[in-house]
């Protein structure tokens, strides 16, 4: 039974590559409007789950809605954008024409609205002049900053974005989580992460997966509190260390 007034609803996912299952009997809602985070360690099954999310991959069992379609057909209709882990700017276009690219496709014709995202996305990047200097001449937390600017600035009723602020300095995390934080409410906003802290300041709701399962979804300060632990860190390590996968849903 899935829930379609949710903007994101995952039930009973379970995924397998071959013989081994990746995701087991996954179910979560993102609430409209929310920054939601998808927190779990290394292979834990979160890009997966983001990857299924997003209409990428589209053989699981269960059931996944995104706004009541099948994640294929809302990235069809332009619901979805993802940034995926490891995505990168073209290189040899600058960061203006880099929105440019992306603006065009997902206006579909529509000139106004193509010259709408740009502005919008040289807004949200915040690079200043350098947005016209080639996207090779920038630094990771730049491309970065582009490559959410460009996930964001079509105001995707959902946006997807994977490890927004892994291997980047204190500095340009910092910038792209307030990039992120802004655009709380305009977007769905689901993101996945392994810095705590950051899911803390930024999620309102999380769900934790450890070997594909779930072992806790809710709001942090919950977890915090029905864990007994001080921040989401020990929260974090009491569930996926400690306890071992006994699990927990708030
Ligand atoms: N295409 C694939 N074929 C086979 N196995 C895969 C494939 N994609 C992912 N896996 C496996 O699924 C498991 C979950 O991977 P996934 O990338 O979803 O984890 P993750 O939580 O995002 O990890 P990390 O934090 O390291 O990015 C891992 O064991 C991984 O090796």
């Amino acid at each position: 039974m899935t829930n379609d007034s949710f903007a994101v609803s995952v039930t009973k996912l379970t995924k397998k590559f071959g013989d081994k299952v990746v995701l087991d009997d996954v179910t979560f809602e993102v609430k409209e409007g929310e920054v939601f985070g998808i927190i779990g360690p290394n292979g834990a099954g979160k890009t997966t789950t983001l990857r299924i999310i997003a209409g990428i991959i589209r053989k699981y069992e269960g059931e996944v809605r995104v706004y009541g379609l099948k994640p294929v057909d809302a990235r069809k209709v332009g619901y979805i954008s993802y940034m995926p882990e490891d995505a990168f700017p073209y290189d040899n276009l600058t960061g203006y024409e880099n929105l440019e690219f992306y603006a065009k496709i997902y206006s579909k014709g529509d000139k106004a609205k193509a010259r709408e995202y740009v502005e919008r996305g040289i807004t949200i990047a915040n690079l200043g002049d350098r947005i016209y200097d080639r996207a090779s001449s920038y630094s990771r937390g730049m491309k970065r900053r582009l490559l959410i600017a460009r996930t964001l600035m079509v105001k995707p009723k959902v946006a997807i974005l994977d490890e927004p602020t892994t291997a980047l300095d204190v500095e340009s995390a910092i910038k792209v989580r307030e990039t992120i934080r802004g655009m709380r409410g305009e977007s769905t906003i689901v993101i996945s992460s392994h810095n705590m802290l950051e899911v803390e300041y930024l999620c309102d709701s999380i769900v934790l997966i450890n070997h594909g399962r779930v072992v806790a979804v809710g709001r942090p300060k919950e977890i915090v509190e029905l864990t007994k632990t001080n921040n989401l860190e020990e929260a974090f390590i009491k569930l996926t260390v400690k306890e071992n996968d006994k699990g927990l849903i708030a």
